[in-house]
């Protein structure tokens, strides 16, 4: 059998019969519960009084307070923010866990770095999305999936393994492929991942090619289009089939491009950083900076979130978007609103 698994090679019965308890309602937690429960699972939610509270009830769910989610429940999914769950748990589902309950996780940060040590009598594993919780939902709902990577960290029951595919595959992993990993792979990976590459990466590259185009006197919209807008056309053609199926559809110009100019902007340079940035993941010294971020109420992060938006690529960015109706609204505005004004 290949490393990465597929739906024809789960066993959804294991988890049939048991009430999964998600908790948190976010951008991981509305698409697992959602999902997991148009694929026949019996889910109920874990929040505080809130706005994802009001959001779950709308979408048809029982919201219990976190202690009571999992006081009922047979598996735990935590799905908060990787900075509230230790004392979340600590407070809430710690003491709520009864012997065989199965406690998992979507990012192995807490474990891993040591914040929450789960007791000797539950199963413990995690089942990752390799991307954006919304995105989860969308590509569900399309009859595609998202892939994910599943790791067990302590297997009381015996059946922890079994467990974590047939999650994997009830949010629908299974149609993308599921592949196994460790707490700790997955914890410096992911990190790693979305700081050099994919979220820190990217918005650096974008801003830096950007400000040289308005720096130079071209036009801002001209450098949206091309640095931004553009950017998803390509990765687009990228998950469809590789760097072959992008340079197959870009112009041979484009291609030469890429070979000459590419490596003179990211180069042996880059990864140097790039590997200054996993050594911090390592040592635990990112995690330590985050947490100590939150506890002190995060002025950092709110200081650089405020001149970031200020941006011009984004102040550009959102006048011309407003003005492409086929252009998904941010996700944290009503979508519905978007479809009857293409539709109309
Ligand atoms: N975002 C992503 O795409 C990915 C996330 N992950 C992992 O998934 C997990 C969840 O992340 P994400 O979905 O982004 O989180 P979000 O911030 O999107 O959602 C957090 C949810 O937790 C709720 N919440 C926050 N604090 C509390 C609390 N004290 N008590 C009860 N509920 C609370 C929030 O409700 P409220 O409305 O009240 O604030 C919200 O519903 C993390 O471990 C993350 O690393 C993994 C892969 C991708
Ligand atoms: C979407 C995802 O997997 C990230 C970027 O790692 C995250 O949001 O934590």
């Amino acid at each position: 059998m290949s490393k990465v698994l597929y739906e024809k090679d789960i066993q959804k019965e294991v988890l049939q019969g048991k009430k999964i308890a998600v908790i948190g309602y976010g951008s991981q937690g509305h698409a697992h519960a959602l999902n997991l429960r148009e694929s026949g699972y019996d889910v109920v939610i874990g929040l505080r009084a809130g706005k994802s509270q009001q959001k779950a009830e709308e979408d048809g769910f029982t919201v219990y307070p976190v202690a009571e989610a999992v006081s009922e429940s047979d598996v735990i999914m935590i799905l908060l923010p990787d900075e509230n769950q230790k004392q979340v748990y600590e407070e809430s589902i710690k003491p709520n866990l009864a012997a065989g309950n199965a406690l998992v996780f979507a990012h192995g940060f807490n474990v891993h770095f040591s914040q929450i040590v789960p007791p000797s009598d539950v199963d413990v594993f995690l089942v990752a999305p390799k991307g954006p919780g919304h995105l989860v939902r969308r590509t569900y709902e399309s009859g595609a999936g998202v892939p994910a990577l599943y790791g067990v960290y302590q297997d009381y029951t015996g059946s922890a393994k079994e467990l974590a595919l047939a999650y994997a595959q009830g949010i629908g992993a299974g149609r993308a492929g599921i592949l196994e990993t460790s707490f700790q792979e997955e914890t410096e990976t992911d990190l790693f991942g979305e700081q050099a590459v994919l979220c820190g990466g990217v918005t650096s590259l974008v801003k830096a090619g950007f400000e040289t185009l308005t720096e130079a006197g071209y036009q801002p919209e001209v450098a949206y289009f091309e640095c931004m807008h553009e950017l998803k056309l390509i990765v687009d053609l990228l998950y469809e089939g590789g760097l072959e199926n992008m340079r197959y559809s870009i112009s041979d110009t484009a291609q030469w491009g890429d070979f000459v100019s590419g490596p003179r902007v990211v180069n042996e340079d880059t990864k140097a950083r790039m590997k200054d940035v996993l050594t911090d993941i390592q040592t635990g010294k990112f995690a330590k900076d985050w947490i100590l971020e939150n506890q002190a109420g995060r002025p950092q992060f709110n200081a650089i979130n405020a001149a970031e938006n200020k941006h011009q690529i984004e102040t550009v960015g959102r006048e011309l978007r407003d003005l492409m109706p086929f252009v998904k609204q941010p996700i944290q505005t009503k979508q519905k609103e978007v479809k009857q004004h293409v539709t109309n």
